[in-house]
This record gives structure tokens, sequence and C-alpha cells, in this order.
């Protein structure tokens, strides 16, 4: 009988569902990483929420481990890629908390514009304080959305109950969609001109990380309330009490926070600051949901081999998965890539299979394409729902098959149109098993794409690769495998290598500081 450990609190609905579906199940809540390290061997699921961080050092003691389940949404919390690598199955529950989130960030913006917490705190000490706290309506104000997802859509849609107007920046928005919201899509910098209130509703991803950062907190509007129910990590968090302080920003009211458990901060008494300890899913509406969803999505994987809403396993049948699974793990690589290496909105998407590759079954392949890209905007993407989610934002997706063989035996390219033009990565199946990048951006390269990984463009000159090298050995980071493609001696060269551990903005900002450096990025997979 399969094993679950239920490791966050969660609705007793989850345990009862496991036991009915003929899976054992433990619950045991506030382990520190050791305890959980001596006992995760013993078990074939793992069914957590944000509290517990299942890092690589978890994932390798877990011999047994076949699945890990998020009541909730954010999986930043759990290492994809180290999970990926182990082929343990990371599945989330999409959409359970999304309106219970939404109402909190409601609920805060109101707390802001009425200073509810203070004023509650004042009134209760016995000070009647009815001349000390002159609010502001919402009515007739400008919200601005950053991120306009699930989440940022059902906030847009009770904004406007309320009469506010709503602006959006995201950059995966289609034009469509944005009047369906009734929302006005503006870039961030009109966003933070305008809005009288600001509410994040986005992953955590490389490049949403300090999206209001201390320049782009100086460009609000004065007297601008800002809201946090996404990620900590969103926000410059000490820009933010340096703008509370200086009265430039009126109100600022933050669920989430860059370290969690936050028992200490400096924003802790300042004033107009408001604080909740990640409350955004609490409500048992959502917790009902996550642990019914969450528990039957485990169940049926671990009983059946069933697989829904998973983040780095695709749908397939039992027949057809020993030819085409390979074929997946290459498609979704190549999607990622060019999703890391991409930025703006991304109007087509070709795929093209060449040889073997035209023989198999397009459908996964193109999912997993698609799945892989997505990744680097939402944590919600999954095999199933990455071709809805590509329409949505506007996404053209092309599918070419030629039998014929090219150069390789089997090959698969992801072309995508840019403001910069059509850009594309190739890659093959060696030994009709094994991922294989083989061309990037036009240059030939070869390399496996796997853990953590370098991009670096350069002007290809003596000495380049000597200077890199000591500077991530200075760093105490361990390259595995070092790829190099060039056009020609002396012309543009790409290098991408891996790396044992993550390359640590601090890091990625002294390569890019290197001489001849034209791009220099952090990748995983
Ligand atoms: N506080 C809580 O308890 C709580 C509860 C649920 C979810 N969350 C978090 O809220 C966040 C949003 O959840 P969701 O379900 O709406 O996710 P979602 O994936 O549906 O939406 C995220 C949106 O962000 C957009 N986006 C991506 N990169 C962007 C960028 N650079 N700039 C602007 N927008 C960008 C995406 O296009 C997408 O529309 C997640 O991080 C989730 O973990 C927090
Ligand atoms: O991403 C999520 O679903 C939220 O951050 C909720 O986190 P929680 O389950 O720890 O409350």
């Amino acid at each position: 009988m399969p094993k679950v450990l239920i490791s966050d609190k969660m609705d007793p609905k989850a345990a009862q569902i496991f036991r009915e579906r003929g899976v054992e199940v433990d619950e045991i809540t506030g382990k520190t990483p050791e305890e959980l390290i001596a006992i995760i061997g013993e078990y074939d699921g793992l069914a957590i929420r944000s509290s517990t961080k299942v890092t690589k050092a978890i994932l390798d003691a877990a011999t047994n481990l076949k699945v890990v389940g998020r009541a909730g949404i954010g999986v930043d919390n759990v290492d994809i890629p180290a999970a990926s690598a182990k082929g343990v199955v990371v599945m989330n529950t999409p959409f359970g908390n999304s309106i219970t989130t939404a109402e909190h960030a409601i609920a805060l913006m109101f707390a802001l514009a009425r200073q509810l917490p203070e004023a509650n705190a004042q009134t209760q000490a016995g000070t009647w304080p009815k001349n000390g706290f002159m609010g502001v309506e919402v009515t007739g104000k400008t919200l601005g959305l950053i991120g306009a997802g699930n989440i940022g859509s059902i906030v847009a849609d009770r904004a406007l109950g309320l009469r506010m107007k709503v602006i959006a920046f995201d950059p995966f928005l289609s034009p469509e969609r944005a009047v369906e919201l009734g929302v006005e899509k503006v870039e961030l910098d009109q966003l933070l001109a305008r809005a009288d209130f600001i509410t994040l509703h986005t992953p955590l991803t490389e490049q949403t990380r300090n999206i209001l950062s201390a320049e782009n907190l100086a460009k609000t509007k004065k007297g601008v309330r800002i809201i946090n129910c996404a990620r900590g990590g969103l926000i410059d968090e000490a820009a933010l009490k340096d703008l509370l302080d200086s009265g430039h920003i009126a109100g600022a009211a933050l669920d989430v926070f860059v370290t969690e458990p936050a028992k200490e901060h400096t924003l802790f008494g300042t004033p107009n600051f408001v604080a909740t300890p990640h409350l955004g899913a609490s409500t048992s509406e959502a917790q009902v949901n996550v642990a019914i969803q969450v528990a039957e999505q485990m169940a049926d994987f671990l009983m059946t081999g069933g697989v829904t809403n998973a983040l780095n396993s695709p749908s397939i049948s039992a027949e057809e998965a020993p030819r085409v699974k390979p074929y997946m793990a290459l498609a979704e690589k190549l999607g990622s890539l060019v999703g890391q290496l991409s930025t703006g909105a991304i109007p087509r998407i070709s795929i093209h299979s060449e040889g073997a590759a035209a023989e198999v079954n397009q459908k996964p392949i193109v999912s997993a394409v698609l799945a892989g890209f997505l990744r680097t905007q939402t944590d919600t993407v999954n095999m199933v729902n990455a071709p809805f989610l590509a329409k949505e934002r506007g996404m053209e997706v092309r599918e070419v098959r030629t039998e014929r063989e090219g150069d390789y035996h089997t090959l698969l390219r992801v072309s995508v149109k840019t403001d910069a033009g059509e850009r594309s990565v190739a890659g093959t199946l060696f030994g009709n098993r094994a991922p294989r990048l083989v061309e990037l951006f036009g240059i030939k390269v070869e390399a496996d794409l796997a853990g953590h990984m370098l991009y670096v463009v350069n002007e290809d000159a003596p000495g380049f690769i000597g200077r890199l090298g000591s500077l991530l050995g200075e760093a105490g980071v361990n390259i595995g495998t070092f790829h190099l493609g060039r056009r020609e001696a002396g012309g543009e060269a790409i290098l991408l290598l891996s790396v044992d551990e993550a390359v640590t903005p601090d890091l990625l900002a002294k390569v890019k500081a290197l001489g001849g450096v034209k791009t220099a990025m952090a990748l995983s997979f």
C-alpha cells in the first residue's frame, strides 16, 4: 500500500480521502529539514503547502518518493529541476484558492484605505481616536494590477464592482483578454504613474523579482497604496520602508515576505503598514478545495498512474509512452529554453518535427513545448492547460512535420517570433533517448539542458574563458559541463555551462561586468 506524508497543516479531508482511496497516510507537521530528511525515505508521496521546503537534499533522501502534491498554487518551495531529475512528479491545485486570495487582496486594500488595523487597535486601547483616521474612498480610484492571471482577474472583477478603474501590466495578457476582463492594458511605467492602489499577482520569477524596485517605487504616484498577496521578493522591502517613512507611499499591506516566517522585520511598526502572515489562501472554503483536490490527484497517481495538474510530467497513454516520452522531455527543455531567453509577448511559436520525430504523436510534443515555454511565466501551467493558456495569451501555435531526415536522424526545432525577428533552437535525441540541444539561435552547439545553467553571449576573444572560469571558481561555483559555439572565429560566441549550484543575482552581475560579455543569464531546467 503506498504511503503519503502530509507535512504541512492541511484540512482533514485530505487524510480522509487518502484512506478511502487505499493510501496509508501520516500527518506530521512542523518538522525541521533534518527531521524530514530522516523520515522521508519511507514515503511514496509528500503532500505540502508553502511551509515545507522540498529541497534537493530532501529529494535526495526521498528514495521511494514518486509524487509531491502542493495543496495550493505556488511551487517556489519545491526544487522542480531536482524533482524532475529524480523522476518525482510535482502537482499543484491551480484554482482552489484563487477566489480566497483575491478577496484577501481586496480586504487589504480596504484595510489601507480606512486604516482599519490601527483604528481598531487604538479604539480598543480606549483612546476613541475619531479624528485620527481620515480615510479615502476606493470608488473612482485607479487600481493597478501587476499580473492579470487567475487571481489578478478575480481582483479586477471585484474592483470593477466597487466602481474602480482597473489598469493592468502583464506582458502576456492579450488585448482581447484585457477587453474581456474590462481592464486597460498598460506598460509598467504608466501603471506606476497612474495607480492610486497597486496590487501584485505574479509568480516570483527572474523577470518579476524586485519588479517594485527602489527605482520603480520612486516612479509611483504620491499617495499610492500597495498590496502584495503574491510572493515576497516582488518588492524591495527596504525601499518600501523609506518611501512609507517619507510619506510618498501612503500605505502598504504585505501578506508575503522575502523571508518567511517573518517574525522580525524593519517594516514592523511603520505607520500605515499592515501585515498578515501569508494568510492569502487561509479560508475554510479554499483549504477544503485544495485538500480534496491534492489528495484526489495524488491518490489517482499512486493507485492508477493518472496524472493531473502535473508541473513536470505529461499525460500520456501507456502504449505510446516509451516512444513519445523522450521527445516530450526534449520538447519541454527546448520550450523552457526559448521561454527563459525571450522577453515580452510572443505572438507566434512554431514546432517543427523532422525525421523520426515527425512519426510520433505530435500533440504531447506540442503541449510539452508550450508547457516548458509558459512555465517561465506562470506556476499554473501543465500539459493539459498549456495550449489553452497559449491561446489565451494570443499566441499562434504552428506545427510543421517533415518526414525526410536532415542532418540528424531525428530533430525538433522550436521557433518564436519576437520583436527582433524569428529565433529558433533545435535538439535531437541521442540513442533515441537522451535529449540534446544542437542549435541555439543559428549557432551550432551541443549541450544537455539540465539543472542549473549559465548562458553567456560574448565577443570571441582569447582569455575570456579563463576569466569566466576564475570568476566562477572564486565564487565557489563548480562547473559540470561546458559547451561553446560560435558563428566564426573572432565573431559572436555562445557559452552554455552547467553548474552545480544556482547562479546568484550577485554572481550574474559580475559575469555581465566581464569585458566582452553581451548577455548573461541564469537558466534552470
Ligand atoms: N498569499 C497567498 O497565500 C497566495 C495564495 C495563492 C496564490 N498566491 C500567489 O499568487 C501568485 C499569482 O497566482 P495566480 O494563480 O494568479 O497565477 P497565474 O499564473 O494565473 O497568474 C500570474 C500572472 O502573472 C503574469 N506575469 C508573469 N510574468 C510577469 C511579468 N514579468 N510582469 C507582469 N506579469 C507577469 C502571467 O502572465 C500571469 O497572467 C502566485 O505567485 C501564487 O503563488 C499567493
Ligand atoms: O501559492 C499559494 O497557493 C499560496 O501562497 C498559499 O500558501 P499556503 O498554502 O501556505 O497558505
